[in-house]
């Protein structure tokens, strides 16, 4: 069996997101907590605290920005030294709840990116995910331009920033040449897999089977207790051989 596992598109994302929290019964909370769990276990497979501690996470104003929240707190508890640029903090009760566990553990909110950027050994991008559209509004432009040039690890949360679901990397803008050293897809890669190169996980674990049998996409085949399923490199190959028997 390959590990290629099929892909969902934006909107099938959302609807799927929608049906968890209704027919599925989930919370968004849970949804999100999960999600935020299954993105500090990827972030220690690919650099554990004993060799790059200071991870700083960039939030977004939406859930994605949420999981990377989450993240945050989890690699804490694991013993990195996380530190959060969250600059549209909405206001959404679970977003707040959120800030107020970070803020009880001393985990700073750093104001300047660029200057936050030097003193880290490595950034988890949680700024947009499935509903990113149109040009980087304000004032995200310079930090995914950053995230671009930096020479540290990125992981980005369900897509790089400022990438179209679908066709991948935008071909003008910050986001033009930005791509992320790891990337987690949350319940099942998006179609923008195609055009990444590096180090993908599939995290998410509250996929029903019946549920995956309706979007059309794979219960990763996880191991034992972990959040996380890496898709081995061959991954995208065969993933690709898939898309053309399918005609994708
Ligand atoms: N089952 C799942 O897949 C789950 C998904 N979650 C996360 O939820 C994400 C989707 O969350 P949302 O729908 O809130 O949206 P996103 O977090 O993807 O981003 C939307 C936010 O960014 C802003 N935005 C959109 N385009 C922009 C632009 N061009 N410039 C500046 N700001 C822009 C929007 O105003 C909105 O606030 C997923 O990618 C995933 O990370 C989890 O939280 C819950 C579980
Ligand atoms: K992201």
């Amino acid at each position: 069996m390959t590990n290629a596992l099929r892909t969902l598109s934006a909107k099938a994302a959302a609807d799927l997101d929608r049906e968890l929290m209704s027919s599925g019964a989930f919370s968004l909370d849970q949804l999100m907590e999960l999600a935020g769990l299954s993105v500090s276990q990827a972030v220690y497979r690919v650099h554990p605290p004993s060799s790059k501690p200071k991870v700083l996470i960039a939030c977004g104003p939406g859930n994605n920005g949420g999981d990377g929240l989450v993240a945050a707190r989890h690699l804490y508890h694991y013993k990195y030294q996380p530190s959060i640029y969250y600059p549209k903090q909405p206001k959404n009760e679970l977003y707040e709840r959120l800030v107020v566990q970070l803020k009880d553990l001393g985990i700073p909110f750093v104001t300047d990116f660029h200057a936050a950027l030097k003193d880290a050994h490595q950034v988890v991008d949680a700024i947009f995910g499935f509903s990113f559209t149109g040009e980087v509004r304000e004032p995200f432009p310079s930090v995914i331009s950053a995230l671009a040039a930096t020479s540290l690890p990125v992981l980005s949360v369900d897509a790089p920033s400022s990438w179209d679901i679908e066709s991948g990397p935008p071909s003008s803008g910050p986001g033009k040449d930005f791509h992320p050293t790891a990337l987690i897809s949350l319940t099942a890669p998006k179609p923008l897999v195609k055009h990444f190169k590096g180090r993908h996980f599939v995290g998410g674990r509250f996929l029903t089977k019946k549920m995956a049998d309706k979007y059309g996409i794979d219960v990763p085949e996880y191991e034992g207790v972990d959040q996380v399923k890496e898709l081995g490199q061959g991954w995208l190959r065969a993933w690709m051989r898939g898309a053309d028997e399918e005609g994708n």
